[in-house]
C-alpha cells in the first residue's frame, strides 16, 4: 500500500488534521502488519496467557500471533472477546469518569452491533449498575446478544430500536456512550476495501447523521450525566466539529481525559468551543484508528425522579422455586416470564426494565433461564452461559479440545457417559452451552446459528 493506494483527497484532509505525521501514517499502512488484541472477561478469569498488555485498558492484551479463535472453546465460552487495541480506551474514559463505583449508574451504548464496547462497558460496571445495548439494525441484533450472552452477565437490556425512541426516556441515563456510524477511514489498515466506499461525500453525510443521533438521545442523557463519543474516522468534520456542533448547541462542558506521552494518543482541541478529543493514528499508537471525546450535560431536559414502576408479573409460587433452584445467590434476582419463557435480571433492575419496555423494543434482558415443563427446566443456553448458573443444581461434563469442538459444531461427541438428562457441557471448566444424556446417545443442544461451520486446517 503506498500514497497511491488512498482514495483521492484522503490523505490531503489528513495533512491538516492534528498530530497527524504523514510518514509514519503511511508506513504504518505499508509496513505495520496487523495487530491482534483480545480483552479478558473478568468474570470469567481462564489464566490465558498474553504477551503484552494494552496501555489503557488493564484486560486488553496483544497477541504475538493470530491463533484461530474460531477453534478456540474458551473464546466460544466468552472467557475473551477479540478486540481491537484502540477501541479499548473507552474502558480508560468511563474509568476516568467514574474512579470509584459507589453509585450504581445506568449505561447506554446507543450503536452497540457487535458487542465489542457493549462487553467493554460491562467488564467496568457492577451488577447493580444497568447496561443497556441498543442496535438500529434488527438484523445485526443476534450478533450482539450472543456477545452479551457469552460475557456472561444479568444487568444488560439489549433493544432494537431508532436513536429517536429513546426521547420519551429523558434523563434516564447516567453515560451514554455513541459509537457512531462513521466514514470508516480508521480501519483502512485492517480493511483496505473499505478505501473504496471513502468519499468526501460520504463523510458529509456520516457528520449529517452523526448530529442526528446526537441531537435524538440527548434528551436521555440525566443533568450532569456523561457523552462519550467516538468513531473510527480521522475526518474533522465527524469528530471536532461534531464536538464544536454539541457544545454551541447544548449546554455541554468538555471534559479532559489524562492520558500519559508514552500511549501515543493526540490529544487535540476543537476549533471553535476548545473540546478536548483523543486521536489514534496507527503507527503513533499499537492500534487502529479511532478519535474518542467526553462530555458532561450541564442541564436538565426532564425526566430522571418519576422513573418508579414496579409492576409486578403473578407467578406460580411452586415453578418459581424450581427456577430459583437452578441460580447462585437467587434472592439477587427478579424473574419473569416472557410468554413460557423465565428470564431473570438483577432485582434492582425491575424497575428500569418495566420502564423501558414502554418505550423500546426489547431483545434481550437479563439471562433467559428457559422453559418449565412440569417440575423440569428445560434449560436456555443463556443460562448455561450466564454467570448465575448453580452448578450443582445440573449435571456437568467435562470435554477434551476434540470433543469441545465437535460440540461446538453440534456434532456427534466421541465420549461415553453413564449418567441421563440436563448437562452443562464444560471446557477447562467453563460452560459452552447444553446437551441432553440418553441412555445410548448425547443429544446436542449447542444452537445451530452459532455452531462451528469452518474447516480447522491441517
Ligand atoms: C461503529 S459501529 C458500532 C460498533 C460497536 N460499538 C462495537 O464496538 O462493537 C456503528 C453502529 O451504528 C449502527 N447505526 C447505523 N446507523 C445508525 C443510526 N442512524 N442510528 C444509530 N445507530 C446506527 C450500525 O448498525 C453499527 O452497528
Amino acid at each position: 500500500m503506498d500514497a497511491s493506494t488512498f482514495p483521492p483527497h484522503f490523505l490531503e484532509q489528513l495533512n491538516a488534521e492534528p498530530g497527524y505525521d504523514k510518514a509514519t501514517f503511511i508506513d504504518a499502512h505499508q509496513n505495520g502488519g496487523s495487530i491482534t488484541s483480545i480483552r479478558l472477561n473478568p468474570f470469567k478469569p481462564a489464566g490465558i496467557k498474553t504477551d503484552k498488555q494494552v496501555p489503557w485498558c488493564a484486560e486488553g492484551h496483544y497477541l504475538d500471533i493470530r491463533p484461530s479463535f474460531t477453534f478456540d472453546p474458551l473464546f466460544h465460552a466468552g472467557a475473551y472477546y477479540v478486540q481491537e487495541a484502540s477501541s479499548m480506551f473507552i474502558d480508560h474514559i468511563l474509568k476516568s469518569i467514574r474512579p470509584k463505583k459507589e453509585d450504581a449508574i445506568k449505561v447506554l451504548d446507543l450503536c452497540a452491533a457487535p458487542g465489542g464496547k457493549s462487553t467493554l462497558l460491562n467488564s467496568a460496571l457492577n451488577s447493580t449498575d444497568l447496561l443497556v445495548a441498543n442496535e438500529i439494525i434488527k438484523t445485526r441484533v443476534p450478533i450482539l446478544t450472543d456477545n452479551l450472552s457469552r460475557w456472561g452477565t444479568a444487568n444488560t437490556i439489549a433493544t432494537n430500536n431508532d436513536p429517536r425512541d429513546f426521547t420519551g426516556l429523558k434523563g434516564f441515563f447516567d453515560v451514554v456512550l455513541v459509537d457512531a456510524p462513521c466514514s470508516g477511514s480508521g480501519m483502512f489498515r485492517k480493511d483496505p476495501a473499505a478505501m473504496n466506499e471513502w468519499s468526501e461525500g460520504n463523510v458529509n453525510l456520516c457528520h449529517q447523521r452523526q448530529e442526528r443521533i446526537l441531537a435524538d438521545i440527548y434528551p436521555a442523557i440525566k443533568e450532569d450525566g456523561y457523552l462519550i463519543y467516538s468513531t473510527c474516522s480521522y475526518s474533522h468534520q465527524e469528530n471536532e466539529d461534531i464536538l464544536d456542533w454539541l457544545c454551541a448547541e447544548y449546554d455541554m462542558e468538555s471534559i479532559r481525559i489524562p492520558i500519559y506521552k508514552e500511549w501515543g494518543i493526540v490529544e487535540t482541541e476543537s476549533p471553535l468551543q476548545k473540546a478536548w478529543g483523543y486521536r489514534f493514528y496507527p503507527g503513533q499508537v499499537m492500534g487502529e484508528g479511532l478519535f474518542a471525546a467526553c462530555l458532561r450535560k450541564r442541564e436538565s431536559t426532564g425526566g430522571a425522579s418519576n422513573y418508579k414502576n414496579n409492576a409486578q408479573q403473578k407467578l406460580a409460587a411452586a415453578e418459581l422455586d424450581i427456577v430459583r433452584s437452578y441460580v447462585n445467590e437467587p434472592d439477587n434476582f427478579y424473574y419473569f416470564k416472557v410468554v413460557d419463557d423465565w428470564l431473570a435480571i438483577n432485582r434492582e433492575h425491575q424497575a428500569s426494565l418495566n420502564l423501558l419496555h414502554k418505550h423500546l423494543y426489547i431483545k434481550k434482558s437479563g439471562v433467559r433461564m428457559g422453559k418449565l415443563a412440569g417440575r423440569d427446566l428445560i434449560p436456555d443456553h443463556e443460562l448455561a452461559l450466564s454467570l448465575l448458573i448453580n452448578k450443582d443444581a445440573v449435571l456437568t461434563t467435562s470435554l477434551n479440545t476434540n470433543q469441545a469442538i465437535q460440540y461446538l459444531r453440534r456434532d456427534n461427541i466421541d465420549i461415553t457417559i453413564n449418567e441421563k438428562g440436563w448437562s452443562l457441557m464444560e471446557y477447562e471448566g467453563f460452560a459452552l452451552g447444553w446437551a441432553k444424556l440418553l441412555p445410548n446417545r448425547i443429544n446436542n443442544y449447542y444452537p445451530k446459528e452459532i455452531r462451528i461451520m469452518a474447516q480447522q486446517s491441517s
